[in-house]
């Protein structure tokens, strides 16, 4: 771990206006470490992209100081800058006619001269930052031609081929389908281990982000930015209070969120394994707690020891039903 690239102090974000100033989050304190993966957190409007603006001196802060690589941000050339921040926007580029390899190798454009053109080592940084994210199968495709999650690994690797110490992300995993999400946050978290870069992107995925991040940023109007490890958080409850909603709870056994059922009664269950969790799950889907521990005139067993792939429900009576299907078991519970 690259301890510190990038330093923050008292910062304050916003937006001056003609009177008066809109502070969207102040006295912000940070460090944002290389070779790990911090995951910026907060509801619709906090000010991630703000922060993140802010961040890659797109627009300036209100005050204090953010230096990377113990230089004030301000002091950097646009040009230098350029060499330091590498910066993946979501929004969908309309992009004709260019090849992705053409495209990643507008990365380069710190490094060329004025038409761009490439060398023989440029070339290779290019090729290299391909392999990185691991899209040699689409670099002679047209970028138009691509899917959403493609040519977001695209835009990674031309912000590589960028050759920054500090990558910054909005919103990488927007748009994407659930697998393709889980990729491209073990992607990253997979690149800063192995390039020791600061990756630095906010996102509206938190179950994910409290399983892959280093860090994570807690950002809300109330108590501005909270820093943490995922673990820590957990513990220390500022997890729970973040996202302190009706019908919502932090499971501090699994270390990520739940919804909170609301029971309306309960029936005792006999197993354990995955269906005993299978079952579980579905009867307190349906206000129905169950678990070995609760009593009930009904009582189920999840059938894990007798291994014949059914369900047995003990009736009142003494009366036994085998089911086949979770379904047909919350159908024969329903009717009694
Ligand atoms: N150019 C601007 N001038 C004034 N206020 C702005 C400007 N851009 C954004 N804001 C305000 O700053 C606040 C933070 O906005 P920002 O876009 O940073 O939030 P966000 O956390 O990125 O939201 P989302 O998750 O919806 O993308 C909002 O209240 C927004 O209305």
């Amino acid at each position: 771990m690259n301890k510190g690239t990038i330093h923050i102090e008292n910062l304050s974000i916003g937006y001056p206006g003609k009177g008066d100033v809109k502070v969207v989050a102040s006295g912000i304190c940070a460090d944002i470490n290389g070779g790990e993966l911090t995951c910026l957190l907060g509801a619709n409007g906090v000010g991630k992209s703000t922060l993140l603006r802010t961040l890659s001196a797109f627009q300036p802060k209100l005050g204090g100081e953010i230096r990377i690589q113990g230089k004030e941000i301000g002091d950097y050339t646009d040009k230098q800058l350029s060499r330091v921040i590498s910066v993946v926007l979501t929004e969908k580029c309309d992009i004709r006619n260019m090849t992705v390899t053409e495209l990643i190798g507008l990365g380069r454009s710190p490094y060329t001269g004025f038409w761009g053109t490439l060398s023989k080592e440029d070339r290779a940084v290019v090729e290299h930052s391909v392999a990185l994210v691991g899209i040699p199968h689409l670099a002679h495709r047209m970028v138009h031609t691509l899917s959403d999650g493609e040519r977001q690994k695209v835009m990674i690797a031309k912000a590589l081929a960028q050759e920054t110490p500090v990558i910054y992300l909005d919103e990488p995993t927007a748009f994407l389908d659930f697998p393709s999400k889980v990729e491209m946050m073990q992607l990253l978290h997979h690149l800063s281990r192995q390039t020791d870069k600061t990756i630095f992107l906010s996102t509206h995925d938190l179950e994910l982000a409290l399983q892959i991040a280093d860090k994570i940023w807690l950002m809300d109007k109330m108590n501005g930015v909270t820093i943490g490890t995922p673990e820590d958080l957990s513990l220390n409850g500022n997890l729970s209070n973040f996202f302190a909603r009706k019908g919502i709870v932090f499971d501090l056994e699994t270390g990520l969120f739940r919804v909170d059922n609301e029971y309306t009664s309960q029936i005792h269950l006999v197993g354990h394994g995955q269906r005993y969790a299978m079952v579980r799950k579905a009867l307190q889907r349906n206000g129905i707690l169950a678990n070995r521990n609760v009593t009930s005139d009904i009582c189920i067993e999840t059938g894990d020891l007798k291994g014949d792939g059914t369900f047995l429900l003990h009736l009142p009576g003494g009366q036994e039903v085998r089911v086949g299907t979770i379904e047909e078991l919350l159908e024969r519970v329903k009717d009694n």
